[in-house]
């Protein structure tokens, strides 16, 4: 049976039906106590969802609607290492990879927690040494820049989070994200870089992947080369992080230089296994435990607190309210932080690879919405960009507000906490504008022309959740994203679908690979694709000088 004929769904149409139009300016007028109440506080995190389309009785109708899909039952089974992942058979465990037990988690036969922290205690070593000058490339010279190469989940985990904490990085190394097989991506990420105190990290969980290893294979040539063609460089200049160790070794990377982690372990949801790798040289393992610790905070505070006060809980039941009462498609996220400017990006992956399906794990197609589109950007960019259509456009759009008390060390250090002030003004007068607007009346008021004033009206009602915290730190990093995880969580239980597969991403890369050679034979190829995809082919075949 669908989610949607359930009492507690029918319950939820109904209570929207009664409070679905009701404007924020009523709700807070008749509960000024909404500002403060509508609030819980989980590790260092604040969420403010009073300005929210809802009242407190939509929190216990969501909450209710939680409990009878069985979130709680689900997120036991998850944590206790049950195939939650049913279509690929896989245990969902990357709650594990930041638990401080060191044993004790059986699954499929293996000690899940003894195997991570051996894995971590490798990582350790090994940030230390090239932290420390220990680890030399092939002339000697100590590591100066290291180069992620990976894609997807191996990648925007890293990238994000490693622009996130520069304040807590070395910022005597150097680090780079490659991801495209745009070759302009690796010729940029190297163009000013020497290939003899360059360390690249391989990271890719299957080691097939087409971008990474192509990004690799280049890298390779370009380090051989660079160090005067020796090959016996490549073991002191790549390391690799994967789950297969057969295809590494055949890459030519030595295992014994190998990061592994497990098939539990999703690609989205791979940022604490050992593909945040490059992560931990550029802060430390310490402080990399620090970021540990508060994915943890977050884990335990979803597992245990009830749901009316459980942050990702809510977060991914607002949301939910949103796209399946008020049909909302899409999904903002705000983060005033410049460090967070790949936050939203990180966020895309794993909302809409997560939810993006139209297929209930039992093989049914769903009777409700699922997922949403995510995007952002950091304010207070966006204000001057998008902001007006979220503010007097005719879509609704639901968003996420980020905010810090403080301001991070390097604008401290360099006397700039003035400047955050109005960085926090802004971060408070965007979702108050949203929520509240501004009426005819008050602005006829204000002195408008009569034929403007429509054009001046701004409608309101225009909801957003406001996450505050005190500082970005490691650990804070830690609880956001694990609370994004749960939320997703969340949602896929109630949705009925599985949050841990991908099927729609693997039709295209079959058809790259039936494409490639079309492009790059040297005689005209064969056109059998359709007439569209032909005619490009022809099209870029001519623009590069190839016979068409
Ligand atoms: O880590 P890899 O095996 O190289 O996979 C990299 C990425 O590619 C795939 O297409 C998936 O859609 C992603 O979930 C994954 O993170």
């Amino acid at each position: 049976m669908g989610v949607r004929d359930s009492a507690e769904w029918q319950a939820l149409a109904e209570h929207h039906r009664e409070v679905g139009e009701r404007h924020l300016r009523d709700l807070f007028a008749e509960d000024p106590g909404r500002g403060t109440d509508l609030t819980v506080a989980a590790g260092d995190l604040y969420l403010d969802y009073s300005k929210n389309r809802l009242t407190r009785e939509t929190v216990r109708l969501l909450a209710a609607l939680a409990e009878s899909v069985g979130l709680r039952e689900r997120t036991e089974a998850m944590f206790r290492g049950e195939h939650v992942n049913t279509t690929e058979d896989r245990a969902v465990l990357h709650v594990a990879l930041r638990d401080p037990a060191t044993s004790g988690l059986e699954v499929d036969g293996h000690d899940v927690r003894q195997e991570v922290h051996e894995v971590l205690g490798r990582m350790a070593e090994f940030a230390d040494r090239v932290r420390g000058g220990e680890w030399t490339g092939h002339t000697g010279e100590r590591i100066r820049a290291v180069v992620n190469i990976g894609i997807g989940g191996s990648d925007l985990g890293p990238a994000m989070a490693y622009l996130a904490l520069r304040d807590s990085s070395d910022r005597s190394l150097t680090f780079r994200f490659v991801s495209n097989i745009d070759p302009t991506d690796l010729a940029e990420a190297t163009r000013d870089l020497d290939p003899a105190t360059t360390l690249f990290v391989v990271a890719s969980k299957t080691f097939t992947t087409q971008e990474t290893l192509t990004n690799a294979r280049e890298a390779r040539r370009w380090l051989v080369e660079g160090l005067g063609g020796d090959g016996k460089a490549v073991a002191e200049h790549f390391v690799a992080v994967s789950t297969n160790a057969e295809k590494v070794a055949e890459f030519g990377i030595d295992t014994a230089n190998m990061f592994g982690f497990w098939d539990w372990v999703g690609g989205r949801y791979s940022f604490t296994s050992a593909i945040g790798l490059s992560l931990m040289v550029a802060i430390g393992p310490e402080q990399y435990r620090e970021l540990l610790d508060g994915f943890h905070t977050m884990d335990e505070h979803f597992r245990t607190a009830p749901y009316e006060e459980n942050l990702p809980a809510l977060l991914g039941l607002i949301s939910l309210w949103y796209v399946d009462f008020f049909g909302a498609q899409s999904q903002a996220v705000l983060p005033y932080s410049q460090y967070l400017a790949r936050f939203p990006a990180y966020l895309q992956q794993l909302c809409m690879e997560s939810n993006g399906k139209s297929v209930r794990s039992d093989g049914s197609t769903v009777d409700v919405a699922t997922g949403e589109i995510v995007w952002g950007e950091p304010g207070t960019n966006g204000q001057h960009a998008f902001y007006q259509l979220l503010h007097q456009g005719t879509v609704l759009v639901p968003a996420d507000f980020l905010g810090f008390a403080q301001p991070n060390d390097l604008a401290r250090d360099r006397d700039l906490d003035g400047m955050h002030d109005l960085f926090l003004a802004n971060f408070l007068a965007q979702p108050r504008a949203l929520a509240f607007g501004r009426t005819a009346e008050e602005v006829a008021a204000e002195g408008a022309a009569p034929d403007v004033v429509p054009h001046r009206v701004m409608p309101g009602n225009r909801p957003s959740n406001a996450i505050v915290a005190p500082k970005l730190t490691p650990s804070v990093l830690g609880q956001l994203v694990a609370a994004y995880e749960h939320r997703v969580f969340t949602q896929g239980v109630v949705w009925g679908i599985n949050s841990f597969d991908q099927w729609g991403v693997e039709l295209g890369k079959v058809m790259a690979n039936q494409l490639a050679p079309k492009l790059q034979s040297e005689s005209a190829p064969e056109y059998d694709a359709d007439s569209s995809t032909d005619a490009l082919v022809r099209l870029l075949r001519e623009g590069r000088g190839r016979p068409a």
